[in-house]
């Protein structure tokens, strides 16, 4: 089922604290969204407002129209999995999955032990004596098998080592191309996950900044490389986001869309082109300075 998850003009205040203002953003089945911001910006208040955990001060969020807030039959359609403290936790994963069996009719038991097999995870060890990275996996597991049309993943990759993350992430392309559903990957770590995302959205100061296509995104800037003078001459006047510098090659980012003259002059000067990554972007477009918007 195609769903569309919407959120407009939304305000979050706690107590007397404007924590959320003026949030609008879309979002549709079939799609991976990555949510990105600073340490502190406001992706976790966003995500606890899709989740339910909490209700919007103002404006309106729904679910195909509808508000899950206190909502019984939309609730256990939005999954939120984040980094949970299990020290007190005795039981196993494998009972925890029985447990979201029960209310999660779509939870896909095979898949989740298929899961934690591929995670090197146990399923018959209590949570409290799990490392972090197989607790992670646990929460990774209960998010990717729930089957739910919406699923928030809040820093989950958090304590997995490499090996981890990367099965995390093909699993979660996986998932998207086997089923309709959105899912929302919170981070401040881009590098790694940023070709999983189809839309980027940027929070920034408890507002929302940008909402665009990855592929769009990126064209917001662009590399140039090539002989030191000829990268300066090119790059003169233009807003830089780095230099780096290799031997006798120069290697400029560049903020900006390249018109089809500049395009002609890198051509003439020999110079390479290549894309920006989100990372970069990510550091320049949450910069606490003038910027661009
Ligand atoms: N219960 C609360 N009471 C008061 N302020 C809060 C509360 N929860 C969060 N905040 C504040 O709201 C702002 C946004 O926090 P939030 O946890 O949403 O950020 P985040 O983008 O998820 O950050 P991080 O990447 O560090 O996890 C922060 O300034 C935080 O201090």
């Amino acid at each position: 089922m195609n769903s569309v998850l919407k959120l407009e003009k939304v305000s979050l205040d706690i107590k007397k604290d404007n924590i959320l203002e003026d949030i609008s953003v879309e979002m549709e089945t079939g799609k991976i969204y990555g949510l990105i911001g600073r340490n502190g910006a406001g992706k976790t208040s966003i995500l606890s407002l899709v989740a339910s955990f909490r209700k919007p001060t103002k404006g309106t969020l729904t679910i195909d129209g509808v508000d899950p807030y206190e909502n019984e039959k939309l609730m256990p359609k939005v999954d939120f999995l984040y980094e949970v403290d299990y020290s007190d936790e005795y039981d196993t994963a494998g009972k925890m999955f029985r447990m979201t069996k029960r209310y999660k009719v779509d939870f896909d038991m095979d898949y989740a032990l298929e899961l934690m097999e591929g995670f090197g995870a146990p399923v018959d060890k209590a949570l409290h004596k799990m490392s972090k990275g197989q607790q992670a996996a646990v929460n990774a597991a209960i998010g990717l098998a729930s089957g739910s049309q919406v699923t928030i993943f809040d820093e989950v990759t958090n304590g997995m080592d490499a090996p981890s993350r990367e099965y995390f992430y093909r699993q979660v392309l996986a998932a998207k191309e086997k089923s309709s559903r959105i899912f929302i990957l919170s981070t401040h770590i881009v590098s790694e996950m940023d070709y999983l995302f189809d839309e980027v959205i940027i929070v920034h100061h408890g507002r929302v900044t940008l909402q665009e296509p990855l592929d769009v995104l990126l064209e917001r800037g662009f590399r140039v490389s090539g002989p030191e003078e000829k990268v300066a001459q090119f790059t003169a006047g233009k807003e830089l986001l780095s230099t780096e510098r290799l031997g006798p090659i120069r290697s400029d980012m560049v903020l900006g869309r390249l018109s089809e003259a500049e395009l002609q002059e890198i051509d003439r000067l020999y110079l390479d082109i290549s894309t920006v990554k989100l990372q970069d972007l990510f550091i320049r477009l949450t910069e606490d300075k003038e910027g661009v918007e």
